[in-house]
């Protein structure tokens, strides 16, 4: 006699666990940021990447963005070049650009590229340069009521999403670098926050789902006296708690505004520093991290 037939084995409990998620976004867009911070452990990176080709051997259509600020950092630092930073932007002269612009696309987004192609042929690098995918113009950062310069940093003004919905179409998983053409200075380039990138893309290509992955565990309620993450908000409830956020989280939440106001279901900031984290957000009831949810009346 057995009763092998039974019992149900945990794997497989798992699995079938995630089988109304499966069918849920099947198809669908996620666009997931890559934080800079989350980017400097090797596991945490490998990770990533088999989360990533999980996503879309499940039959999701991932588009990852990617910052770098740390390695910028790094890179500015060998050269002799101060980081400084106004509304957790960076003060980007021309000479920084430069550095900005091969630290991103020449080097975090190859390695990134690198990492997904492991696993097949999948991951196309392009920046948003390329066919016209983001354009930007001049920003300023808004600092007590007062516009400052900050160099080349950039606004996104328009975003062409043809290059990156064919490598869609293809079934490819594009790795984007946060660098926008410019649309007021001839052949210039802007350094756009790759927070904001994501989200102005995945509002472009009405994706389902922002997903955001930092160095925390998602917006703390009183940063930095407590660690107290707030686990769900609305569009209209973020909006108050803007002009008070500090440092990083300015253009991170910025960003999940813009995205829940312009068509995205959700926008979610989770902790890259947890492994297989986005697995456990799409494929579980699990609620880690922040979610940013748009107001009544505004879902679809
Ligand atoms: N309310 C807050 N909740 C969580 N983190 C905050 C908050 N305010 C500021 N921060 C800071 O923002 C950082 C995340 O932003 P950032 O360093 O730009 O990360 P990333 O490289 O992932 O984009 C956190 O490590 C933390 O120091
Ligand atoms: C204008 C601006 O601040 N651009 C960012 C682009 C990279 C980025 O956003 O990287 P993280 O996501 O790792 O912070 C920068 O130069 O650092």
């Amino acid at each position: 006699m057995s009763t092998r037939k039974h019992k149900v084995l945990p794997k497989a409990e798992t699995l079938i666990e995630a089988l109304p998620w499966l069918t849920r976004h099947h198809g669908r867009t996620v666009v997931i940021k890559f934080g800079g911070n989350a980017m400097v452990d090797e596991d945490l990176k490998a990770a990533f990447a088999q989360d990533v080709v999980f996503l879309r051997h499940a039959g999701l259509k991932p588009v990852v963005v990617h910052g770098g600020g740390p390695q910028i950092n790094a890179h500015l630092d060998k050269l002799g070049l101060v980081s400084e930073f106004k509304a957790g932007l960076r003060v980007t002269t021309d000479e920084a650009m430069d550095v900005v612009r091969m630290v991103l696309a020449g080097q975090v987004q190859r390695e990134l590229v690198g990492l997904l192609n492991r696993h097949g042929p999948l991951a196309v690098g392009m920046t948003g340069e390329d066919a016209h995918t983001m354009t930007a113009t001049k920003r300023y950062a808004e600092i007590g009521g007062e516009r400052v310069d900050i160099g080349r940093v950039g606004e996104i003004t328009e975003v062409d999403t043809g290059a990156i919905q064919a490598l869609l179409d293809d079934g490819r998983i594009p790795v984007v670098s946060s660098i926008a053409r410019s649309a007021d200075d001839g052949n210039g380039v802007y350094n756009i926050n790759a927070d904001l990138a994501a989200a102005a893309l995945a509002a472009a290509l009405g994706a389902e789902t922002l997903i955001v992955l930092t160095d925390v565990e998602g917006l703390y309620a009183d940063w930095p006296d407590s660690d107290e993450v707030i686990s769900q908000l609305t569009a209209s409830e973020l909006e108050k708690l803007l002009p008070d956020l500090a440092s990083g989280m300015v253009p991170k939440m910025e960003g999940c505004l813009y995205a829940v106001r312009n068509g995205v279901n959700t926008a979610r900031v989770l902790d890259g520093r947890v492994q297989h984290s986005i697995l456990l957000e799409i494929f579980t009831d699990e609620g880690i991290g922040t979610m940013i949810v748009p107001d009544q009346g505004e879902q679809e």
